[in-house]
C-alpha cells in the first residue's frame, strides 16, 4: 500500500519531469500545463467546449477626438460579428471555438431578430471628461450581467473563457485605468489604438490628462475608478473575469482592453490570476504595464493590436498543445526510453 501524503504540486511536476524529453525542453508550454493541471486539481486535465465572449459597447469620451474612427463603426462592427465576417470569427471557427456577441451598451438599437445577446445597460457611457461614465448603479450591473453571460457558457459546459471586447475609444479607457491602478504616468499609459497620427495621439494625451486631472489624488477603489473611466464593455468582461475564476475556468486573457479589465479584477481578487494564461502582448503601449503588474509572460508577441479577443483564438491551440503532451505523451518508463542524470 502507498502511504505517502498526496502532493498534487509534485506530482504535476513528476509527470512533465518525466515525459520523454529533456527536463524542462517544452519550455512555457510546461508552466501552462503545470497552470491548468493545478487549477482543474487533476493530472489529467481537459479542455472543454471553448468560449470567447464579445463585450461592445460605447463611450462618451469617443467624441472628443480620441480615435482614428467614428463612434458608428461600434454598431456596425457588431453587425459584422453577427454576419461572421470580423477577425475573431474567422480565427474562432477555425480553432473550433464558440463565439457570442454580447451588447453591453452600445449606442444603437438592434433588431432583434439575431443572435445577439442583449445585456444593454445604456446607449453608451457619459464623456469622463465631463463626469464619471457611468453611475455606481450601471456600473454593478455591468459587473453583474458580465458574470451572467460567464454563467450562461458554465451551463452549456465549457471550462475555458476568454474575453474579447469592440468599442470606438475604448483604447482610452483602458489607458485611464492603467493609470490610476497602477499609479504610472498617463503617458506611459497611452498608444495610437486604431491608429492616431502624431497630431492626434498628442491631442489624446491632452485629453486624458485632463481626465486624470480631474481626479484629484483621493484614493480609489477599483470600483469607483471602473465607474468614473471605464466603459460597459469593459465592466462586463471584469464581472465575466471574476466568476470565471469562481467557477474554477481556465481563462483567456487578450490583449491591451480585455488586459484592463482583468487588471480591475484582479485588483478586486488578485486570487483570479491563477486561472489566467495571457495570450498575446499587445503593440499598444500601456499593455506592459499590465503584464508587469500580474508578472505574466503572455505566449504571442506578435505586435497585434485589434482586440475582438483575437489574441485568445490565436494562442488557443499553444493551450491545447499544452494539456495534450501532459495528457498524452509517453513517460521513459511507458517508452522504455533511458533517462538522463
Ligand atoms: C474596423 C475596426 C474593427 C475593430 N475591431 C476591434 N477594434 C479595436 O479598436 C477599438 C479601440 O481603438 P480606439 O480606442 O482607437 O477607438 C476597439 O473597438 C477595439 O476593439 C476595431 C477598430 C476598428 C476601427
Ligand atoms: O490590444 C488591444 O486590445 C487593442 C489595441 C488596439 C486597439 N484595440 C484593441
Amino acid at each position: 500500500m502507498n502511504l505517502q501524503p498526496f502532493n498534487l504540486d509534485e506530482d504535476i511536476q513528476k509527470k512533465i519531469d518525466t515525459k520523454t524529453k529533456p527536463l524542462g525542453a517544452l519550455g512555457d508550454l510546461e508552466s501552462i500545463a503545470f497552470k491548468i493541471a493545478k487549477l482543474q486539481n487533476s493530472l489529467m486535465p481537459r479542455l472543454l467546449n471553448p468560449s470567447i465572449l464579445v463585450f461592445a459597447g460605447d463611450h462618451g469620451l469617443a467624441k472628443t477626438g480620441v480615435s482614428a474612427f467614428p463612434q458608428d463603426v461600434t454598431w456596425q462592427m457588431v453587425l459584422n460579428f453577427l454576419n461572421k465576417g470580423a477577425a475573431i470569427n474567422v480565427f474562432a471557427q477555425q480553432n473550433d471555438i464558440e463565439l457570442k456577441i454580447i451588447d453591453a451598451g452600445v449606442n444603437f438599437i438592434f433588431s432583434k431578430e439575431n443572435e445577439l445577446i442583449d445585456q444593454k445597460i445604456g446607449l453608451g457611457t457619459k464623456n469622463c471628461l465631463e463626469e464619471d461614465a457611468m453611475t455606481e448603479q450601471e456600473c454593478l450591473e455591468a459587473i453583474e450581467k458580465g458574470k451572467e453571460s460567464v454563467r450562461l457558457i458554465d451551463r452549456e459546459g465549457s471550462n475555458v473563457v476568454g474575453c474579447g471586447e469592440m468599442g470606438i475609444g475604448n483604447t482610452s479607457s483602458a489607458s485611464l485605468l492603467v493609470s490610476l491602478l497602477c499609479k504610472a504616468d498617463i503617458e506611459e499609459c497611452v498608444g495610437r489604438g486604431t491608429g492616431l497620427n502624431d497630431e492626434q495621439l498628442e491631442n489624446k494625451v491632452k485629453i486624458l490628462s485632463q481626465v486624470i486631472k480631474r481626479f484629484g489624488d483621493r484614493e480609489r477603489t477599483p470600483v469607483e475608478v471602473l465607474k468614473a473611466v471605464g466603459g460597459f464593455e469593459i465592466a462586463q468582461m471584469a464581472g465575466a473575469f471574476l466568476e470565471a475564476a469562481e467557477l474554477g475556468m481556465v481563462i483567456l486573457v487578450d490583449g491591451f482592453i480585455a488586459s484592463s479589465a482583468f487588471l480591475v479584477a484582479g485588483m478586486i481578487n488578485p486570487k483570479i490570476s491563477e486561472n489566467a494564461v495571457f495570450c498575446h502582448k499587445s503593440h499598444e503601449k500601456g499593455h506592459a504595464l499590465i503584464l508587469n503588474h500580474f508578472k505574466a509572460k503572455p505566449i504571442l508577441d506578435m505586435n497585434l493590436r485589434l482586440g475582438e479577443g483575437t489574441g485568445c483564438a490565436l494562442a488557443y491551440p499553444i493551450v491545447k498543445s499544452a494539456v495534450a503532451f501532459f495528457n498524452d505523451m509517453a513517460s521513459f518508463e511507458s517508452a522504455n526510453v533511458s533517462s538522463g542524470n
